[in-house]
C-alpha cells in the first residue's frame, strides 16, 4: 500500500500559519503525505514579514528533482513564488507531460501588507505557468492586478473570471475573502462552463493568517485523493470554513487559522448554487 502523496512549492513561514507549514499542516489532516520544496525564506510572525531569502535556484530545482523522481506526487500546488526566474523552473518542471494536476495560488501580497511576488513577475505567472495549472485561486486584489479590472459587480467579476481563463488555466476559483460591506461572503469557480456560487456568512475575526494557502492545500489534498474539481473546492470550503471559524491568536497580531478543527464535532455549512454559462 502506498501513500496518496502532495506536493507544495512555496515560502516558509518561521511563524507557522502561512505558506509550507500551512499547506504541510492542512496535507497532514486530510491524511495525505506532504512533500515541500521551498522558494524562499521568510522571517515572519503574526505582526507581518521581517525578511525575505530566496532559495537558489539550483536548491529549488533540486528539491523539487529530488521529490518527483523518487517520492512522486499525485497532485501539486504552487504558493509564493518569489520572482520570475523561480517561476520558470516551476513551469519548466509543470510542462512535463506526465506532470499531476497542477494549484496555482498567485500569491502576491501577504495579509500584512507584504510585498510576496516582484510585480514584474505577474506576466511569467500568467505566460508560463498558467497554462499548466488545473486551478488558480486568486484572491479579489491578486484577480485585479492579473487582469486590470476592477471587481466592483458580478458582471465585472465573471468578466475577470473568463479573462484568467484565457490565460489558460482549467478553472479559476475567485475568492471573496476581501469583501467589504457584506454579511455574506461567496468564492466563485469556474470552469469555462459554468459558475459555481459558494455561498457562507461572514466571520468576524481578526485571526486570518494563513487562510488561502490553507484552502489551497485543501483543494490540492482533495484532488491528490481522487476527488474532482467541484467536490474537492466545496469539501475545502467546509474545511477553510471551521478552521476560520475556530482561529485563535499566537502571537500580537493576526492569528492562524486552527488546521485541526475539522476533527471536533462542529460542521460548516456552505450554500451552493450553479449557473450554466
Ligand atoms: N471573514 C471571513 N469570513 C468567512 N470566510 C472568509 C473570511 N475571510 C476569508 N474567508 C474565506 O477564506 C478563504 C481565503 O480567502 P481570501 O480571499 O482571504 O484569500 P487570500 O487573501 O488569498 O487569503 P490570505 O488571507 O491567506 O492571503 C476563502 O474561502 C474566503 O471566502
Ligand atoms: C511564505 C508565505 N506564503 C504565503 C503567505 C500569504 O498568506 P497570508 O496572506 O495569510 O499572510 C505568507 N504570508 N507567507
Amino acid at each position: 500500500m502506498s501513500y496518496v502523496k502532495a506536493l507544495t512549492i512555496a515560502g516558509s513561514d518561521s511563524g507557522g500559519g502561512a505558506g509550507i507549514q500551512a499547506d504541510l499542516k492542512t496535507f497532514q489532516e486530510l491524511d495525505v503525505y506532504g512533500t515541500s520544496a521551498i522558494t524562499a525564506l521568510t522571517a515572519q510572525n503574526t505582526l507581518g514579514v521581517q525578511g525575505v531569502y530566496p532559495a537558489s535556484p539550483e536548491a529549488l530545482k533540486a528539491q523539487i528533482s529530488s521529490v518527483m523522481s523518487d517520492i512522486g506526487a499525485d497532485a501539486v500546488k504552487t504558493g509564493m513564488l518569489f520572482d520570475e526566474e523561480r517561476i520558470k523552473i516551476v513551469a519548466d518542471f509543470a510542462s512535463k507531460e506526465d506532470f499531476p494536476p497542477l494549484i496555482v495560488d498567485p500569491v502576491m501580497i501577504a495579509t500584512s501588507g507584504d510585498q510576496l511576488l516582484e510585480e514584474k513577475a505577474e506576466k511569467a505567472l500568467i505566460k508560463k505557468l498558467f497554462p499548466h495549472a488545473a486551478l488558480i485561486t486568486p484572491n479579489i486584489p491578486e484577480a485585479e492586478a492579473l487582469t486590470g479590472k476592477k471587481a466592483g459587480t458580478l458582471q465585472t467579476r465573471k468578466e475577470i473570471m473568463r479573462d484568467l481563463i484565457s490565460f489558460g488555466a482549467e478553472a479559476v476559483l475567485l475568492k471573496g475573502g476581501h469583501e467589504e460591506g457584506t454579511d455574506w461572503i461567496t468564492d466563485i469557480l469556474y470552469d469555462g462552463a459554468a459558475f459555481h456560487y459558494y455561498h457562507v456568512p461572514k466571520l468576524d475575526t481578526p485571526h486570518t493568517h494563513g487562510t488561502g494557502c490553507t484552502y489551497s492545500a485543501a483543494i490540492t489534498a482533495y484532488m491528490a485523493k481522487g476527488k474532482a474539481l467541484h467536490d474537492a473546492v466545496y469539501s475545502s470550503k467546509a474545511f477553510i470554513h471551521l478552521a476560520l471559524s475556530e482561529a485563535r491568536s499566537a502571537g500580537e497580531g493576526a492569528g492562524p487559522v486552527y488546521h485541526a478543527a475539522h476533527r471536533g464535532e462542529n460542521r460548516a455549512s456552505v450554500h451552493v448554487e450553479v449557473e450554466q454559462e
